[in-house]
């Protein structure tokens, strides 16, 4: 099902965003800051932030925010963020980035969002991630157990295709620099090992998984495709700028950029090789100084930082001989390399003849025997190739001269086409070399793909670039949706009325074909044009799209911008594209002007006020501004007849079978093949490839452009995550369904409080959960057989009741303890007078006991002392009477 994009406001309720809530707004700075509402006056949200780095001097600010640029924060995230982003409370955008700014300062660089791993480049060695011993723990690890890691990626496709015999893909993706390459490398690394190491024909698997096949984009113009072979690196691989505007990089370089490595490897190919490898012409080849050959002298750069382009050539000769590139086929490439630095410095000036030219001076003439040399070819036959063309009508046949200026074209043309021819035969040697075992089903496809450009100048190849974006994304859709649907499915829950974006009306701009293509197979017209005829044959063969015209038409009464061919209803840009190639008499101009007129009701498509050449495309990643100026020879692919004819008949085996003879009918009228559609049909094939695996995505993320570990650039992340990762985009698609779940049991955790009387005695979780739900009355969710599901916004507003409940009772244990605060003053007062009460009266008690024991006392001793006396008083008497009377017997 297709809709309109979903705004973030609608994907989070903003009903439940009340005083208290803590919440996420945005910040010129930092992209999002948290808060806490204080006040909510209409739309308007007053907050108070945390925003340390706007304003350092005071740690909390105020901020009023729109409601829609509001979204709520969940305070009950774990500190650490966690490793599946359908685990935030909150799918948003300030969520999302949080969850990976955490991740990241603790080094956790992977992150899931459902089955899409999110990859930030670390800017830095982490051995400990990828040792032998983590690869051992990932083996067999079912997805989601450990940590989120690209071996987990691996390991899930490997498995599929051992156990179920699945074709399995893993699509990385990021922009320049992200980590893709890298990312990439740490797949090859894991599934070589999980492959072992039982080599086939002497090699490793780990060295053939490390040669990735190149079948599909054998441009080398364009730099999207990734090389790991360093063969192809060397022959694929360029230095760039972000903004590279240039042109075909063979004959046409920018400043501080390099053309291919190939040619600056071997004008540092040390000396001794040549002799090694004394084949009788290679010596020739020898180049010495870069800045002699005019392909390479536009630019001043010609050495790389670190790298000893002398080593480089060894290793890339070694490459070669791993690949099975013969020392024959070597010398020959090279030699193809050298002549092409040769080709570029053929200077012309004007003939003795009007509009015709001649080889410049005896330097030009002395590159010509050079190239003639090694190519193996007539040296008179090369010249003749440069500066004249043979033209065949109907009638007769026609050498006509070119100015300095086309031999100048036409040289640089029989250099691309060299080129070219070089690296598809490269490609394709490699990949023979592979060896797909033919009796296996099915494959584990690996894509490595430059993510969406924009630029200040964006070009045809630009528009290649985001149209291979544009297939993926709508791939990525697809799959996204699936996968949500699975889960669906899984628990058993209804899904029909869920929504995803779809992009099909840029692709239609940019791929749609006429009307005629669309229907036909074979066509031939015949249209009788300003008294001559005209015939455009149109040919659509399998993979190939030969558009041919034959005309003897006088050129000069073909209406320009529709080259006579008004009745062709047209279709996207590059079928426009192609119809203008067709046409002498086009320009750019004509080119764009044609653009306007028929696209000028599209909704994705732009023309900017005042603009002769100019026109924008919305892609579902923002809008791109292209400048047509060259697109019409960057889409011509033509191999001029002359040329063909030429290196065909080499004395060189090479040279000659990179330039097969041509079928009958195309050598004759074949001029002119299309890059756009032959790139288009390739795109497809791709698809086709695509659709047939079972994807696994990896996106790439570049946290900042200092290329330094540990910073973390939001805006940065922000625009990567919206365009180029798609994160936000599988997100939303999650979102139109139901990107809340839950386990009943973390349901009831966070939401029983709710209900409390539902966990009393025994209780079944799901029915728990539906009596939490009932009593809330939320409406639109759905109970699978293990989880809640729940819509977007449905998460915000339970939390927002719990949040209320939260501070009810908080309000209420405040009310409680104040009065149980004055109660307990009450009763401390009463103890206090109590405990004053019972002292006195102990006092007075113990005063009265003292006394009354005292007198007690005093008494006592009187008696005491008073019977003591007596008693003593006796006695005395009694000895008194005793003595008297014994002196009176005594005497
Ligand atoms: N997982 C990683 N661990 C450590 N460093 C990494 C990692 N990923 C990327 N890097 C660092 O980032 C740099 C750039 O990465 P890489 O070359 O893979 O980017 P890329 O996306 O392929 O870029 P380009 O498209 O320009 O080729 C690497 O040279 C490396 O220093």
């Amino acid at each position: 099902m297709v809709g309109a994009p979903i705004p973030w406001t609608k994907l989070v309720s903003l009903d439940n965003i009340i005083v208290g809530s803590h919440v996420w707004v945005e910040d010129p700075v930092l992209a999002w800051v948290d808060g806490e509402v204080f006040k909510i006056n209409g739309n308007e949200v007053h907050a108070h932030t945390t925003n340390g780095k706007t304003f350092p001097e005071s740690s909390h600010m105020q901020v009023v925010a729109n409601m829609s640029k509001v979204f709520p924060k969940d305070t009950e995230a774990p500190p650490a963020g966690v490793d599946d982003m359908t685990k935030l409370s909150y799918l948003h955008e300030p969520g999302v980035l949080q969850n990976l700014a955490t991740r990241y300062e603790l080094n956790e660089i992977y992150t899931y969002t459902g089955n899409i791993l999110i990859a930030v480049n670390p800017f830095q060695r982490l051995p400990h991630l990828y040792d032998t011993h983590i690869m051992e723990q990932y083996k067999g690890a079912d997805f989601g157990e450990l940590s989120p890691h690209v071996f987990a990626v691996a390991d899930v496709a490997y498995r599929a295709m051992i156990n179920e015999g699945k074709s399995n893909s893993i699509l990385v993706s990021g922009e320049s620099g992200a980590g893709k390459t890298e990312t990439t490398k740490m797949l090859m690394r894991y599934l070589a090992y999980l492959g072992g190491r039982s080599g086939i024909e002497g090699r490793t698997v780990e060295q053939q998984v490390l040669e990735v096949r190149y079948d599909k984009f054998s441009f080398p113009e364009f730099d999207n495709y990734r090389l790991s072979n360093p063969v192809l690196e060397a022959f694929g691989n360029a230095k760039t700028v972000r903004n590279n505007n240039s042109r075909s990089r063979v004959c046409q370089i920018n400043d501080p950029e390099r053309n291919y490595h190939c040619f600056y490897l071997l004008c540092a190919a040390p000396h001794e090789v040549y002799s090694m490898h004394t084949l009788p012409l290679f010596g020739m080849a020898y180049l010495g100084n870069p800045q002699s050959f005019h392909y390479l002298n536009q630019s001043k750069c010609f050495k790389l930082d670190g790298v000893d382009e002398a080593q480089e050539y060894l290793a890339t000769r070694r490459a070669m001989d791993i690949v099975g590139i013969s020392e024959q086929e070597q010398e020959a490439i090279f030699r193809v390399v050298a002549a092409i630095l040769h080709i570029g410095n053929i200077d012309f000036v004007k003939g003795p003849e009007i509009d015709s030219s001649v080889i410049k001076d005896e330097k030009s003439r002395f590159h010509l025997d050079m190239a003639a040399e090694l190519l193996m070819c007539n040296v008179k036959g090369l010249e003749n190739a440069l500066i004249k063309r043979v033209m065949v009508t109907p009638e007769e046949v026609i050498t006509r001269t070119l100015d300095p200026a086309s031999a100048i074209v036409s040289r640089d043309g029989l250099a691309k086409t060299l080129y070219s021819h070089l690296f598809d035969w490269l490609v394709e040697k490699i990949n023979i070399s592979i060896g797909q075992d033919p009796t296996s089903k099915s494959l584990i496809g690996v894509l490595d793909i430059y993510g969406f450009e924009s630029f200040k100048c964006n070009s045809f190849e630009q528009l290649c670039i985001n149209f291979t974006n544009e297939k993926l994304q709508q791939h990525f859709n697809q799959h996204v949706f699936k996968m949500e649907q699975e889960e669906y499915t899984k628990e058993e829950i209804n899904w029909s009325y869920i929504e995803f974006v779809d992009n099909q009306d840029v692709l239609d701009l940019i791929e749609k074909v006429s009307e005629l293509e669309e229907t036909m197979v074979c066509i031939r017209l015949t249209v009788v044009y300003g008294g001559e005829k005209m015939v455009h044959i149109n040919i659509i063969d399998g993979w190939k799209l030969l558009v041919s015209l034959v005309y003897s038409i006088k050129q000069q009464e073909v209406d320009p911008s529709t080259g006579g061919f008004s009745y062709m209803k047209p279709g996207g840009i590059i079928a426009l594209l192609d119809e203008a190639c067709m046409f002498p008499r086009s320009t750019h101009e004509t080119f764009a002007q044609k653009l306007y007129q028929t696209l000028k009701n599209n909704k994705r498509f732009i023309k900017p006020k005042l603009s002769r050449t100019i026109f924008t495309f919305c892609h579902y990643a923002g809008e791109v501004t292209y400048q047509a100026d060259y697109f019409l020879d960057k889409n011509k692919d033509y191999v001029v007849a002359e040329h063909q004819d030429l290196l065909n008949a080499s004395n060189c085996p090479f040279v000659s079978g990179l330039f097969p003879p041509l079928p009958e009918e195309t050598s004759k009228s074949s001029k002119f093949s299309s890059i756009g559609s032959c790139f288009k049909l390739q795109l497809q094939s791709l698809m086709e490839t695509l659709n047939s695996t079972q994807p696994h995505y990896i996106r790439c993320v570049k946290p900042n452009n200092v290329l330094k570990p540990s910073i973390f650039e939001n805006f940065n992340v922000i625009q990567q995550l919206r365009c180029g990762v798609r994160v936000l985009e599988a997100i939303r698609i999650s979102c139109a369904g139901y990107p809340t779940r839950r386990t009943f049991y973390e349901f009831l955790l966070r939401f029983s409080l709710l209900a409390p009387e539902v966990l009393e005695g025994n209780f079944d979780d799901k029915a728990a959960c539906q009596k939490i739900l009932d009593k809330i009355g939320l409406k639109g969710y759905q109970l699978g057989k293990s989880k809640v599901f729940l819509r977007a916004g449905q998460m915000a507003e339970l939390d927002a009741r719990r949040a209320e409940f939260l501070r009810l009772r908080q309000a209420s244990v405040y009310l409680q303890s104040l009065w149980r605060g004055r109660l307990a003053c009450k009763l401390y007062e009463c103890i206090r007078r109590e405990a004053a009460a019972v002292k006195i009266q102990k006092n007075l008690r113990r005063y009265f006991a003292r006394k009354s024991y005292t007198a007690l006392r005093m008494s006592a001793i009187t008696l005491q002392t008073g019977s003591r006396a007596m008693i003593a008083r006796n006695d005395f008497r009694l000895r008194k009477q005793t003595k008297a009377s014994i002196c009176i017997q005594v005497p």
